[in-house]
């Protein structure tokens, strides 16, 4: 059974941005832990946002589904997603106390569960939100959000400011967690370090597109990565090397034609536009010029703001 399943999703955050995702399709099945490796912008915040129902998706033929079922009309219960917005609430800055702060959404239903993560997460019920450390915040926000069981567990680079203690027995937890009752975690992250024994899948995304869609890890002899990567490759070797290719990939389509812009950010917008257009022409299309971009410009309106970027 999937516990995640996506098709046809393209989604921009804006009408005058290009898409952030294109046409991104993904099947995770139940029990599967997932990396998703990519470099910034790649769009893994994003698609963990839109699978969390927090971003809603309008463009006709998208198909959402988290445990079969659709997130946006018929949300699944026992979906968590935690991501690293949470901290800059005031709420979670403002004058209470933990224990009464973790009580508030249930904490001594689950009080078993609360005191193994109070202990793994070295959390102290005695804290006070405005006066802890933004690494102690996270713990507080980890305790909170895994207390109560989930099936499906979103994870957007909530570990970044843990200590590496207490970041390895939370993925010993989590790991456990999801091996005994067959829940379902997918986690964006830079941080590889420790991560080896973790996932069962990895993925590569680039530009807002699976460049290789969740594989079998690790990699053995028979795994599909297995074409890309001898057998035992650690995690930290393998998104180096994704990462390497993201770069050069980016350099290439900017020899092709784009010149440097005013600004990292423009860069980036006239490179993802790019990619789009690509995506979208015809397969022996491979070159852009101002010609092509106003032959797109009369199909996507969207993009018209194209004729301000120096091609
Ligand atoms: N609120 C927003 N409005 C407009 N564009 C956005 C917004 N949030 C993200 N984007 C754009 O969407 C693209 C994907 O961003 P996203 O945050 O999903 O990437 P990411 O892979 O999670 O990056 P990072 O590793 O830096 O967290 C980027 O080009 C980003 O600039």
């Amino acid at each position: 059974m999937l516990a995640i399943s996506v098709a046809g999703l393209t989604y921009s955050h804006s009408a005058l941005v290009p898409p952030s995702l294109l046409d991104v399709c993904l099947a995770l099945p139940k029990g599967s832990r997932s990396i998703l490796i990519g470099a910034n912008g790649a769009g893994k915040s994003t698609l963990l946002q839109i699978l969390a129902g927090k971003r809603l998706v309008t463009a006709a033929g998208a198909d959402i589904r988290v445990k079969d079922r659709d997130v946006f009309r018929d949300s699944p219960p026992g979906v968590t997603f935690l991501g690293t917005e949470w901290a800059m609430n005031p709420v979670v800055r403002s004058d209470i106390v933990v224990s009464a702060f973790l009580d508030s959404v249930g904490g001594y239903r689950h009080k078993e569960r609360r005191d193994r993560l109070l202990d793994i997460l070295d959390v102290d019920l005695d804290w006070h939100m405005h006066q802890i450390s933004d690494g102690e915040r996270r713990r507080v926000q980890l305790c909170f959000g895994l207390m109560v069981e989930w099936d499906v567990l979103l994870l957007d680079e909530v570990t970044v400011d843990l200590d590496v203690l207490v970041r390895d027995e939370l993925l010993a937890f989590l790991k456990n967690d999801s091996e005994t009752r067959g829940s379902t975690i997918l986690y964006a992250t830079h941080i590889f370090d420790g991560l080896n024994d973790f996932p069962t899948h990895v993925a590569h995304m680039r530009f807002g597109t699976f460049v290789t869609e969740p594989s079998a890890w690790p990699i053995t002899q028979e795994s599909s990565l297995a074409a890309q990567f001898p057998p035992a490759t650690t995690l930290f070797t393998v998104a180096l090397q994704w990462l390497r290719e993201d770069k050069a990939y980016r350099e290439a389509l900017e020899k092709q034609g784009f010149k440097k812009t005013r600004g990292a950010r423009r860069n980036e917008l006239t490179t993802r536009l790019y990619h789009l257009i690509l995506k979208r022409s015809t397969a022996n299309m491979t070159i852009l010029t101002k010609d092509v971009v106003h032959q797109l410009e009369l199909n996507l309106p969207a993009i018209s703001f194209l004729r301000d970027f120096s091609l």
